[in-house]
């Protein structure tokens, strides 16, 4: 489980994130929502000991990240496709990291297996294309088989195959009793993926719930329900989209 008290961010003197209070609970997919700058890296960041908070905490099954013995092994995450050594195959980038993460070895050809890379596992990470690049990604966040992930728009730039891909993984992820902690700007992707959301808009908790529960409370689909909870959390809406 995730379990975020009160967690809050301050860049000068924008809130990025503020008071947030929430339970991310295993064995179903959450999916994390919110417009353009309304705190979901931050917060993700948070969790991930990467930034932090200026007030409250982040804990993962009631550990902060810093405080993990073999962070790997506990929590998976995908925050920048990009961030590989372009030189390096995905094989190599996997076996180093399990070396250092006191990881077998063997557990490499697996996720290598689960991510549909084995037969690209010798070429240079550098000439990836962003599909593959997201699913070294994912790769390295199953690497330490965590009970914990933490994708940050998992989705971006994926074809449609790429797209389901993703959606059958995390759902299999959580149906294995995973806490499976997902943000996307793609309302529709996550209605199909999601069991339970997370919207926040500058930063604050707007709505947490069931998807289902979501669009029942008189929308017309996730969307409606979405700029509803949302229409007053943006500094940037346009007269058209709500
Ligand atoms: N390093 C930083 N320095 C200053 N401000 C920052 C920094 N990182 C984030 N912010 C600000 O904090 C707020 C939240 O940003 P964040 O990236 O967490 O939002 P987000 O919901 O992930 O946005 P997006 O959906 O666009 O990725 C924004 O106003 C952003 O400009």
């Amino acid at each position: 489980m995730i379990e975020l008290r009160e967690l809050t961010k301050r860049y000068g003197d924008r809130v990025a994130v503020d008071g947030l209070s929430v339970r991310v609970q295993p064995g179903v997919v959450t999916g994390f929502l919110g417009p353009n700058g309304s705190g979901k890296s931050t917060t993700m960041r948070m969790i991930l000991g990467l930034n932090a908070p200026d007030h409250g905490e982040a804990l993962i099954g009631g550990v902060r990240y810093s405080d993990l013995n073999r962070p790997l092994r506990t929590v998976g995450a995908l925050l920048d496709a990009g961030a590989f050594h372009p030189g390096r195959s995905a094989r190599a980038h996997l076996a180093a990291l399990a070396a250092s993460n006191d990881i077998p070895g063997s557990r490499v050809e697996q996720v290598l297996r689960i991510v549909g890379l084995s037969d690209a596992a010798t070429r240079r990470a550098g000439t990836y294309s962003l599909g593959m690049r997201q699913r070294l990604g994912v790769a390295v966040a199953l690497l330490g088989d965590p009970g914990v992930l933490l994708l940050d728009e998992p989705v971006n730039g994926l074809d449609p195959e790429g797209i389901r891909w993703i959606r059958e993984l995390l759902r299999g992820l959580a149906a294995e009793g995973r806490t499976v902690f997902v943000s996307s700007h793609l309302i529709a992707e996550m209605a199909l993926t999601a069991d339970r959301l997370v919207v926040i808009g500058r930063g604050r908790l707007l709505a947490e719930t069931t998807v289902a529960e979501l669009v029942a409370a008189g929308d017309d689909s996730l969307e409606d329900a979405f700029f509803r909870l949302t229409s007053q959390a943006t500094d940037y809406r346009g007269v058209g989209a709500s």
